[in-house]
């Protein structure tokens, strides 16, 4: 079993005990009653900001008593959108804190966690989110599709999270307007921030070949530094999501607005790689 099918079990387990308590019904008459979701900023290089406690490759890395606190000083720090980890088990998120985090800013936010049942996206819409991650490595391509499918009926955008070249394939099978490539592989917790670049300009040429609109492209994972978010933007990330780095830096609004500034640096410098190769 890798890790990603025990982080699944666990959420599927969790997910059960939520259904008991509240019918699908009943969330879907939440989910219809919620505002609706907001887009991403249309264009420009931007960072998600990720409200994360813990992790199972680096055990805990912050209390985050407040996540509305930390949301905001994200806010104010000028992300795009900010990812707010739901799933309990192994990185101590919830709920409760999608709904504190909603409470306090007005930026788009990601519901971070192991989506697998069309009840969890309903829960995504009933506590605010605005964005949805799918993993293609944890979906079949039925399921994947379903998803989808729904997230953008409710108004959401799915941000559709790959780490393989043939999951950049399953994933562009769809079109889908925000793609990730996570560099970290979440069978094994390996991170390898050079596999942004490669895979980047295989999903342009993909999509291109295909004859589909290019996808804005998300840098998942393993940044420590400015200088990795602008390697990121200048390989062609269009946004990059950042974790570990924001939650453990005691200042997170500055460091937020100095990885913002050196990936629109990086992004704008005629060296950027915006498009396939010829
Ligand atoms: O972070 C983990 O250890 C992890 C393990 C298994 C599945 C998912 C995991 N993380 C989810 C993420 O994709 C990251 O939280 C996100 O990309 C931010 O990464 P980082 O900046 O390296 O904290």
């Amino acid at each position: 079993m890798t890790v990603l099918d025990s982080i699944v079990a666990g959420v599927r387990e969790d997910l059960a005990a939520r259904e008991a308590a509240l019918r699908l019904t009943e969330l879907i008459r939440h989910a219809d009653a919620a505002p609706a979701a907001r887009p991403l900023p249309a264009a420009g290089f931007g960072l998600i900001a990720e409200v994360k406690r813990s992790s199972p490759s680096k055990g805990e890395l912050a209390e985050i008593p407040d996540p509305a606190e930390l949301a905001a000083s994200y806010e104010a720090g000028g992300a795009a959108a900010i990812s707010v980890l739901t799933e309990q088990r192994r990185f101590r998120g919830s709920l409760a804190d999608l709904d504190a985090v909603r409470a306090r800013v007005a930026a788009p936010l990601l519901r971070k966690d192991f989506i697998v049942s069309e009840y969890q996206v309903f829960e995504a819409r009933a506590h605010g989110a605005d964005l949805v991650l799918l993993i293609v490595a944890a979906l079949d391509d039925e399921v994947l599709a379903r998803l989808y499918g729904l997230i953008t009926e409710l108004g959401m955008t799915p941000l559709v999270e790959v780490h393989t070249e043939q999951e950049a394939d399953r994933a562009l099978a769809l079109s889908p307007s925000l793609l990730g490539v996570n560099t970290r592989d979440l069978k094994t917790l390996q991170v390898d921030t050079s596999a942004f670049g490669r895979l980047a300009p295989y999903i342009r040429d993909r999509a291109a070949a295909a004859g589909i609109p290019q996808p804005r492209l998300v840098a998942e994972s393993g940044v420590a530094s400015a200088a990795d978010v602008a390697a990121y933007a200048a390989d062609g990330a269009d946004l990059v999501l950042v974790g570990e780095a924001l939650v453990t830096d005691g200042e997170p609004e500055r460091a937020l607005a100095q990885f913002t500034q050196a990936g629109r640096e990086a992004a704008g410098s005629p060296f950027a790689k915006k498009t396939g190769s010829p």
